[in-house]
């Protein structure tokens, strides 16, 4: 190789000196990058929980390398979701104004890059010299006409940048003002675009148990036992989690492609079941699961339904679409899984295992398909060996993936053992073969592979009742519960009411009697078809002064906004129950009210009940007795039409009985009845069908009139025979007014509110009128 003279190695080595500038410069540059800066902070932060186990979480399938982290929200840029975030912009104007210094840094270096340019050749002396001024001379005017541009770069950006920080700036402070509503969340640390379905949904504030919960779960990686009162927003506690690890993934997976080439599948699984959530009943897990498609819609995440009563060819499109969140009742799901159906037997991707309205599930019924579901999920590093013993029809998982499930148990009612922590540790709770009450839950829990560093958020308070719900009771005879329903209904009938009986037979009978005066309402019981009982939850929820009829079956988990009241026509079985079923109203932030009708045989067992919520006192319903005889007249026409009209459907439903029966032997039924017979029959129907007519035009008759006292003026209420209920609000509306005239009931002419004209609602009775009770004593 030929060794280069010393002027040419100088002008090499220049030449070098400059490149290498060059380079430091470009890599100076590129340091500074933002986008480069956040790739390099992509390493896993540091708030992962660090217990003592060794079975620290690993979140994301693959390497080991990359398990065990988060990413941490600062890491995700709003502006790449086109969100409107506080902070955000000021980020973008950041990373803006950093770009333009950036490149008037270029322009800058460039010029000065020039002037430390390499000289030309020398040329001769004479003509140099000449040579040497113009170069100069050019030298020095394009250094000027440089700097001029620089300046004037430099101005025009001055310019752009203070006016685009001023727009900046307002549109800053429009959104943050938008967004300030919302600043509770900002501790969440939840996802720009789940903020986004916050603030689109109107959630100020995270409830209590979503505060707790979601740090828990979403952050640290926890399996979570939670329980708070009935309408606390339990679902989006573990709803959130969810999807706020589902768009983490997705987020590492993008920027791992972006930065290493590597495949986003690795990081953030594709068609995969990724989260499996199992609610008691088939109206909760259609709830639950709109309500999580409030959220998964804003993050392209498919949430699907699987209940009984579902065409089999329904349940197949739906999960051929590979949803990554299954919400699901434990007997179809089992049904399913134990036929091997391919999405959810392969579970190895899992990442969260949900049991909400848990202490529901452990109850007969159910318990038994639950514990089948979960000896199919693969084993978490809690749980030992030798423990799955259904996973025949599982896909075989790796120990890393194994570890990631998280498992989360939901109820309004909680009871754990003192020691239930222990117990995990230990694994004791695993040879346990119990199906009694509230402990299974512990039992459930351990065998789903909750980790004995769960953590356990328990606001139930003493009573576990919500707490923006008022408890009452009304007194009477078993027979006359229908005429203080009727009555509750008829004359405090605002906002939507929920009625529950224990039996089916008891709702039927209410049911045809509320019917029969005119009360429109929806039932909704066990027996009833799928497609029914939706039906007759969407005519409730569709009404806003709806009445329904429901057993036990709708008392958790239903969610229907504006229920106001509650009435307990038969007592439960259980306190649980009772707590769920006046969970219907008093939901979120609102109020409510509860109406117990207490029978004598009911009495000690309501007594008891109230004991078991520590509850000092109870309320008494205002009843306005004056209403009463009307109410009882229109009752007992009512109980007569129900009477004859189910004899009537009775025998037509014999007769048909025997007409089927005999058709599918092929016979003929002949009628053997005498002429006389015949006849006696035919006289009965007619006059059974005009007593019926009779009655009916009675009751019509009764009915086209409002109830009312006979006391009271049709046109103008009086103080004569007025409530204290009413006289309370005549005094309250003269106040109002400033008219003391219209206490007297002189002012004719002005709108009044009076209970049984314009309805009060029963909690407005109830705090206006309501007398406490100390010392339940029957
Ligand atoms: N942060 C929030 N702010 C306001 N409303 C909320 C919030 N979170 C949830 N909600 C609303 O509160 C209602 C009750 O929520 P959810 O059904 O999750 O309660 P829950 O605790 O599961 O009740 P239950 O125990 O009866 O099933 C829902 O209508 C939901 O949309």
């Amino acid at each position: 190789m030929a060794t280069p003279s010393p002027p040419q190695r100088q002008q090499e080595e220049k030449q070098s000196v400059s490149l290498s500038k060059k380079k430091n410069q470009k890599r100076k540059r590129t340091k500074h990058d933002p986008e480069l800066e956040r790739l390099d902070s992509l390493p896993w932060n540091s708030s992962l929980p660090n217990e003592e186990e060794d079975d620290t979480f690993s979140l994301f399938i693959g390497s080991g390398d990359l398990d065990g982290g988060f990413l941490s929200l600062e890491e995700i840029d709003e502006s790449d979701y086109g969100l409107d975030v506080p902070g955000a912009k000021k980020k973008i104007s950041n990373k803006n104004s950093k770009l333009k210094k950036q490149k008037l840094e270029e322009v800058t270096e460039g010029s000065r890059e020039d002037a430390e340019a390499e000289p030309e050749p020398e040329p001769a002396e004479g003509m140099a010299e000449e040579k040497n001024v113009k170069a100069k001379k050019k030298k020095k005017k394009s250094k000027k006409k440089k700097a001029k541009a620089v300046q004037q770069e430099d101005e025009s950006a001055t310019v752009i940048d203070s006016k685009d920080d001023e727009k900046e700036q307002m549109l800053y402070e429009d959104e943050a003002e938008a967004y300030a509503e919302f600043y509770a969340w900002n501790e969440l640390r939840l996802h720009p675009l789940l903020m986004k379905s916050i603030s689109r949904l109107g959630f100020k504030e995270p409830t209590p148990i979503q505060r707790t919960c979601i740090p828990a779960a979403a952050h640290q990686g926890k399996d979570v036992i939670g329980a708070a009162e009935t309408g606390s927003g339990k679902t989006l506690a573990f709803g959130l989690p969810i999807f706020q690890r589902l768009l983490e993934e997705r987020e590492k997976a993008a920027n791992m492609l972006e930065e290493k080439g590597e495949e986003a599948g690795k990081y953030a699984p594709k068609g995969v079941l990724r989260a499996l959530i199992i609610t008691p009943t088939r109206e909760l897990t259609l709830q639950v699961t709109d309500h999580l498609k409030e959220f998964a819609k804003d993050i392209n995440v498919r949430v699907v339904p699987i209940v009984g009563g579902m065409s089999a060819e329904k349940q197949e499109r739906l999960l051929k679409t590979r949803p990554e969140v299954i919400v699901g009742t434990p007997g179809r799901l089992w049904e399913l899984m134990s036929g091997g159906e391919k999405h959810l037997v392969e579970l190895h991707s899992l990442s969260f295992f949900v049991l909400d309205e848990a202490d529901r599930m452990v109850e007969a019924g159910h318990f038994r398909e639950l514990q089948s579901i979960i000896e199919m999920l693969p084993m978490t590093s809690g749980t030992t060996d030798g423990q799955s013993q259904n996973t025949q029809n599982c896909v075989t998982v790796s120990s890393l993936s194994r570890k990631k499930r998280q498992t989360l148990v939901f109820s309004a009612t909680l009871a754990l053992s003192a020691d239930f922590r222990k117990k995990l540790k230990r694994g004791s709770l695993k040879s346990k073969q119990s199906t009694d009450g509230l402990n299974s839950i512990e039992i459930l829990s351990e065998r789903a592979g909750m980790k004995p560093n769960a953590a356990i958020v328990d606001l139930t308070n003493a009573s576990i009742l919500a707490k923006n719900l008022e408890e009452s009771f009304i007194e009477c005879r078993e027979e006359d519960k229908d005429a203080y329903l009727y009555y509750i209904l008829s004359i405090h009938g605002e906002g939507r009411t929920i009625v529950f009986c224990t039996s089916i037979a008891a709702l039927r009978h209410i049911s045809s009697i509320l019917r029969i005066l005119g009360v429109n309402v929806s039932t909704l019981h066990a027996q009833m078809q799928q497609r029914a009982r939706l039906k007759a939850i969407d005519r409730f929820r569709a009404n806003e002064h709806g009445i329904l009829v429901a057993t036990d079956v709708a008392a958790r988990g239903l969610d229907i906004p504006g229920v106001r009241t509650v009435v307990h026509y038969q007592l439960p079985h259980s306190a649980e129950v009772y707590v769920h079923r006046s969970g219907r109203t008093a939901r979120a932030s609102s109020d409510g009210c509860s109406i117990a009708l207490i029978s004598p045989n009911d009495s000690a067992k309501f007594a008891s009940l109230c004991k078991s919520f520590a509850k000092e006192s109870i309320k008494h319903f205002p009843l306005e007795s004056s209403y009463m005889p009307e109410v009882m007249k229109r009752l007992s026409l009512a109980r007569q039409i129900d009477k004859i009209s189910r004899k009537d459907s009775q025998e037509r439903a014999n007769k048909s009985w025997l007409e089927r029966s005999a058709e599918s032997l092929e016979l003929v039924v002949e009628n053997y009845d005498s002429e006389e017979e015949r006849v006696k029959n035919f006289k009965q129907k007619k006059a059974s069908s005009n007593h019926l007519k009779k009655l009916q035009q009675e009751l019509n008759g009764l009915l086209s009139r409002p109830l009312r006292p006979k006391t009271f003026s049709h046109r103008y209420p009086t103080a004569a025979g007025v409530t204290h209920l009413i006289q309370h609000q005549f005094e309250e509306l003269a106040k109002q007014n400033g008219d003391d005239n219209l206490v007297l009931g002189e002012n004719k002419r002005r709108k009044m509110v009076v209970i049984g004209q314009d309805c009060v609602e029963p909690l407005q009775a109830l705090r206006s009128a309501g007398h406490e009770v100390v010392n339940l004593m029957f």
